[in-house]
């Protein structure tokens, strides 16, 4: 197995693109990170899209082949192109299918994109689409939603660990506080605990403040042989773990809801890929589609104490030079979570964090820096550790 490093990096704007349509942001952000890597494009021998639902939110399947003429990359070139699947956790996996491609020596210069756009239809429209993430017979047709199930997993939290809407709203604050420096961000307003807990409530215990929104957006990355990187960039960001997990979908086979396997168990295989623990991460990107999202992810990767996420983030251990710095880049919760999209956002940031070149957000002195992508209520978990050292 061949190490592995990304040399480009992009992320299109997030929020509402209504004058935009899907693969006009996917070949933004491709075009950005190939000019990023400093190539022309012809290179590329692999390219991976991830996409939650490009069927329901604008009516387009068949999204590789479609990516790869839109990129110039299929006429005349005929670069095989694959979409990838597995709902929110989409583009991080399409990110982990580049890095094996790369990895194994079938491919030598792979573009992993991500992209979703899921303003294009009413909100119902998009609740719906989104709940054929969770289990469709037991769930989505009874009336669960993603902000329902998240609401689930809040409450049972708060029973056995004590946890208050209090500690959920500070996970918004932060990341709304982050995501004012973002200039990709869809919010970027200071917002306070008073008002997390004022606005209007979702499912409880969840206010809208504490849901991640329904946006569009894209991003990319290239992804190189580690030995060649220094060709490319004189910044090249090593991948020192890509793993995987897979849980039941359906939340009421869990174990604990509270907990999410997957992720317990992407993250450990993680950590032991790269030789790593917890203590040596110097800032994360997780999954927070919802505020309690954040506090099980934290504590799932080792973070916090099981039943001491929220603690830990009313602390303020979480923000910006504290601890550990969770979603400097803003998160789902403010940058937008256009589903497809996500995971290979979380990568970019976590490129330009450890290039040293996230500004004002920037987590000083990184060196190694993990991001967290869920599919569903936790049936999939992808997690990656990144290094500006090789
Ligand atoms: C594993 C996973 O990732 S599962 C997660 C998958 N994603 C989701 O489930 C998405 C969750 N979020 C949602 O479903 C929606 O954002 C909701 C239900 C919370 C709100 O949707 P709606 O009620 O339709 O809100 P609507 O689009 O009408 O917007 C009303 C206002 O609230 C704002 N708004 C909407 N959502 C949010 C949000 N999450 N945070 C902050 N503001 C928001 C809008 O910008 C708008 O503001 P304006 O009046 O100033 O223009």
């Amino acid at each position: 197995m061949r190490e592995v490093a990304i040399v480009g990096a992009k992320t299109t704007e997030f929020g509402e693109l209504w004058e935009r349509s899907l693969r006009d942001i996917v070949v933004e952000a491709g075009i950005g990170a190939i000019e990023d890597a400093g190539i022309s494009g012809k290179e590329i021998d692999a390219m991976y899209v991830g996409n939650m639902s490009g069927g329901r939110f604008v009516e387009q399947e068949h999204l590789g082949a479609l990516i790869a003429d839109y990129s110039g990359l299929a006429r005349g070139l005929h670069v095989p192109s694959t979409r990838v699947e597995a709902a929110c956790a989409s583009g991080g996996l399409a990110l982990r299918q580049a890095i094996q491609a790369v990895a194994s020596g079938y491919s030598n210069v792979a573009i992993a994109a991500g992209a979703e756009k899921m303003t294009d239809i009413s909100s119902s429209g998009a609740t719906d689409a989104l709940s054929a993430a969770a289990d469709r017979e037991w769930e989505g047709i009874q009336g669960a939603t993603f902000p329902g199930i998240y609401a689930m997993i809040a409450k049972l939290h708060m029973a056995k660990y004590g946890t208050t809407s209090e500690q959920l709203a500070a996970v918004a604050v932060k990341n709304h506080e982050n995501g004012m420096h973002n200039p990709i961000a869809q919010f970027k307003s200071k917002i306070t605990i008073d008002q997390v807990l004022k606005s209007i409530m979702v499912s409880d215990p969840l206010h809208i403040l504490d849901c991640s929104p329904v946006s569009d957006g894209a991003a990319a990355v290239v992804v190189v042989p580690a030995e060649d990187a220094l060709k490319y960039t004189d910044k090249p960001i090593y991948v020192k773990a890509s793993a995987q997990a897979s849980d039941t979908i359906a939340l009421h086979d869990r174990r604990d809801i509270t907990t999410l396997d997957a992720s317990v168990v992407a993250g450990k295989r993680a950590y032991e890929m790269a030789g790593l623990t917890p203590k040596d991460i110097n800032f994360v990107e997780v999954h927070d589609c919802f505020t309690i999202a954040e506090i099980c992810a934290i504590e799932d990767l080792g973070f916090a104490e099981k039943g001491k996420g929220g603690l830990v983030s009313l602390n303020g251990e979480t923000k910006l030079g504290g601890r550990i710095p969770v979603n400097p880049s803003g998160g789902l919760k403010s940058c937008g979570h256009p589903v497809g999209a996500t995971g290979v956002k979380q990568a970019v940031e976590a490129v330009t964090q450890l290039r040293g070149d996230a500004g004002k957000r920037q987590v000083d002195g990184a060196k190694y820096g993990m991001t967290h992508n869920v599919g569903g209520s936790g049936a999939t978990a992808v997690v990656h550790i990144f290094s500006n050292e090789r």
